[in-house]
């Protein structure tokens, strides 16, 4: 693994870099000035968890360094703040700090910063640029690719925009402080890139996992940079969604439908995990693929310390009411993304209550 490696990916709003290395966050400054050279000023959206570290410090006094007026402001740490009303108080700051349509908004934290600050981006002044700055392991994913959002109570990311970052500054660095439930939620997005696209990188997973989960640097490094390879790969040649992007989607018809019931209580990936065994067993009863896909996914995610089943409090007839509100699905139908093999998946857009149900309640913990 190089010290920094950078990915590119294909955007019709502008191409950008993803650099994933260590001690970058000191090299913000320059870095959003490459970017960014008529900025005018910055609002950085920092993760409350954060500020028990140096990260956001490093980040503003790199900015200002670099003649970068900056701003910051802390959103409660958690799901609940992927809000319209989260989103409001972002607005409000955005004015206070007079942020005009040349200035630069940093997302500092997670999947969940990430979507926030960038849906704010996305509409602020209808729309200022956008950098991510990710913290988590999960954030891998939700870093790459312009989806932003905030949740409605009825359904997650049920409003959002395509709007891509200017540039993804990945301190690996940072990730010697998530806690060890946020490791392995992250683990499960790098697992379905493995399912979806590649399955040397899936092999690679199943050798190194141990590693991984002991929060090996070098190993973690390895891994993000095959991750991110494979989410670059896909949003460059399907940024709006059009057809292969929904492939990115595998695991998240149930996974959504389960945070929504529950929201707060699943990490993402852990609902995500818990959706691909529910979806790959929705395969095998729809004959696109054999049982044995299911045991290798099964030992890997019990490698990555990630839960495999429906949680018995969670309503059955609810779950398939929540995913009739998923974004792939038209006419209300239920839509999956299903495995045939590893590293190869298919759409299937109108799968029979009843085949669902039957999976789900084949998920479900016992007691
Ligand atoms: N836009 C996309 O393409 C995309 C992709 C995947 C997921 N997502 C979204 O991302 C969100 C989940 O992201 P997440 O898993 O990063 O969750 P998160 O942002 O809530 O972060 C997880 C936890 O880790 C803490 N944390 C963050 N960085 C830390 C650090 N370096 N050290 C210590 N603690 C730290 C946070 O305070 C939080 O408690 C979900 O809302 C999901 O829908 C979006
Ligand atoms: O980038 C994508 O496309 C994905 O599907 C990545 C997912 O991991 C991510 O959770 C995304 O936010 C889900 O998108 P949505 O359109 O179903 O909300
Ligand atoms: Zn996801």
């Amino acid at each position: 693994m190089n010290p920094q490696a950078t990915l590119r990916v294909i955007s019709a709003g502008g191409d950008y870099d993803v650099r994933i290395g260590r001690h970058l966050l000191i090299e913000a400054g320059n870095l959003v000035r490459s970017v960014c050279p008529d900025v005018t000023s910055a609002l950085l959206v920092v993760d409350s968890s954060l500020l028990a570290f140096t990260y956001a410090d490093t980040v503003e006094t790199s900015l200002i360094a670099c003649g970068i007026p900056t701003v910051r402001t802390v959103v409660a740490r958690g799901e609940a703040s992927k809000s319209l009303a989260t989103a409001e108080t972002l607005y409000t700051h955005c004015v206070d700090a007079g942020l005009d349509r040349k200035s630069v908004i940093l997302a500092l934290g997670g999947g969940v910063i990430g979507d926030l600050a960038g849906f704010v981006a996305a509409t602020y002044m209808r729309g200022v640029r956008f950098i991510q700055i990710p913290t988590t392991l999960l954030a891998h994913d939700a870093s790459i690719g312009g989806k932003v959002a905030i949740n409605l109570p009825q359904g997650k990311n049920l409003v959002g925009a395509f709007h891509p970052p200017r540039l993804v500054l990945y301190d690996v660095e940072t990730l010697r402080t998530l806690p060890a439930r946020e490791r392995s939620s992250g683990m499960a997005e790098a697992i379905k890139h493995g399912v979806i696209r590649n399955e040397a990188f899936f092999s690679w997973l199943e050798e190194n996992m141990e590693n991984l989960i002991a929060g090996e640097l070098d190993a973690t490094e390895q891994m993000l940079y095959t991750s991110c390879a494979v989410k670059a790969e896909i949003v460059s040649e399907d940024e709006t969604e059009q057809g292969t992007r929904a492939f990115l989607n595998f695991g998240h018809t149930v996974a959504h439908a389960i945070e929504a019931l529950a929201y707060g209580q699943f990490a993402h990936g852990e609902a995500v995990a818990i959706g691909m065994v529910v979806e790959s067993s929705i395969s095998v009863s729809l004959g696109h693929c054999d049982e044995a896909l299911i045991v290798r996914l099964r030992a890997l995610l019990a490698a990555a310390q990630l839960p495999q089943h429906v949680p018995p409090s969670l309503d059955v007839d609810a779950l398939i009411a929540a995913m009739r509100h998923d974004k792939k699905a038209t006419k209300k139908q239920l839509a999956f993304v299903l495995p045939t093999r590893i590293g190869h998946v298919l759409l299937e857009r109108d799968v029979e209550e009843s085949v669902v149900k039957a999976a789900l309640r084949a998920q479900i913990a016992p007691s």
